[in-house]
């Protein structure tokens, strides 16, 4: 589907106009994919925490006031990194819960799906948000189910850093529970913000390409054998449009 700009199915070039542009990943490779250099990267925490938020903003530098829940959409966007073409993917996800007993996680299988197919974790909380900011840890150790060995490109976002009278979660805890991940945590506000939520993606994608060797090959073997996450289908995607192209846009950045 293309609505406007002059990218390509598929495809979404990091400069040019203030457009719009949201553009799903086809189920099928595209011609002007970029081959072997393909970051996946996977949003994940609580509800209301600002998931959609910050992939909206990295990818358009805009904030859009109001989200539906999201249902798990898959933007796609190519951009040149170090030089180099990467086509980079992002999953965005529903809310994960801490079940009652705060021992287990509730995810859904379409979530399990999208983490046994990333390259790269994003797990976001919200520093006005204390049990937000404990579902990560189990999270964590949910990811790690997953993908048992290797290497797992992490960063923790504390989100939400402009309601700073509301927060709950010192920066120093989100710091030592990056570190206790192996990742590195980033406080970001999606609203008021493009400079902290970009440079949180771009030392994601910077890790992934470093983990996978500069290649794309077959990554973490063994684990969860998992199929890739699905597209969105195309009435979602228009949803999506109208809201994003509505009157509700707080901020008119331009790319
Ligand atoms: N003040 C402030 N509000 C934010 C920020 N990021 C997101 N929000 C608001 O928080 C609410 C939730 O944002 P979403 O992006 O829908 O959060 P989500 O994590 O995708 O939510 P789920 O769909 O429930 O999983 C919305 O009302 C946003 O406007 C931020 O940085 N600062």
């Amino acid at each position: 589907m293309r609505l406007s700009g002059d990218s390509a199915p598929g495809s979404m070039n990091s400069s040019g106009s203030g457009n719009f542009l949201l553009v799903p990943i086809p189920e099928y490779p595209l011609l002007d994919c970029v081959p072997n250099k393909t970051v996946k990267i996977v949003v994940l925490g609580a509800s209301n925490v600002g998931k959609t938020a910050l992939i909206v903003r990295f990818l358009t530098k805009r904030f859009i006031g109001d989200y539906e829940a999201n249902t798990g959409a898959l933007y796609s966007r190519k951009v040149t990194m170090d030089g180099e073409e990467v086509s980079l993917q992002i999953q965005d996800t529903p809310c994960v819960a801490l079940q009652d007993d705060a021992e287990g996680l509730y995810c859904q299988e379409q979530i399990n799906r999208s983490i046994y197919w990333a390259d790269g974790y994003v797990l976001v909380f919200s520093i006005t948000d204390n049990s937000s900011y404990r579902t990560i840890q189990p999270l964590y150790q949910h990811i790690r189910r997953i993908h048992p060995s290797g290497n797992i490109p992490v960063i923790l976002v504390g989100n939400k850093s402009d309601l700073l009278r509301a927060r709950q979660v010192p920066a120093e805890e989100g710091d030592m529970l990056a570190t206790s991940l192996g990742g590195v945590y980033f406080e970001a506000s999606a609203r008021e913000n493009h400079e902290g939520v970009h440079a949180a993606f771009l030392h994601l994608c910077q890790e992934v390409i470093r983990a996978l060797g500069g290649g794309n090959g077959e990554k973490r073997k063994g684990g969860l054998h998992l199929a890739r996450p699905k597209s969105p289908n195309m009435q979602e995607l228009k949803r999506r449009f109208r809201q994003v192209l509505s009157s509700k846009v707080k901020s008119a950045t331009t790319i």
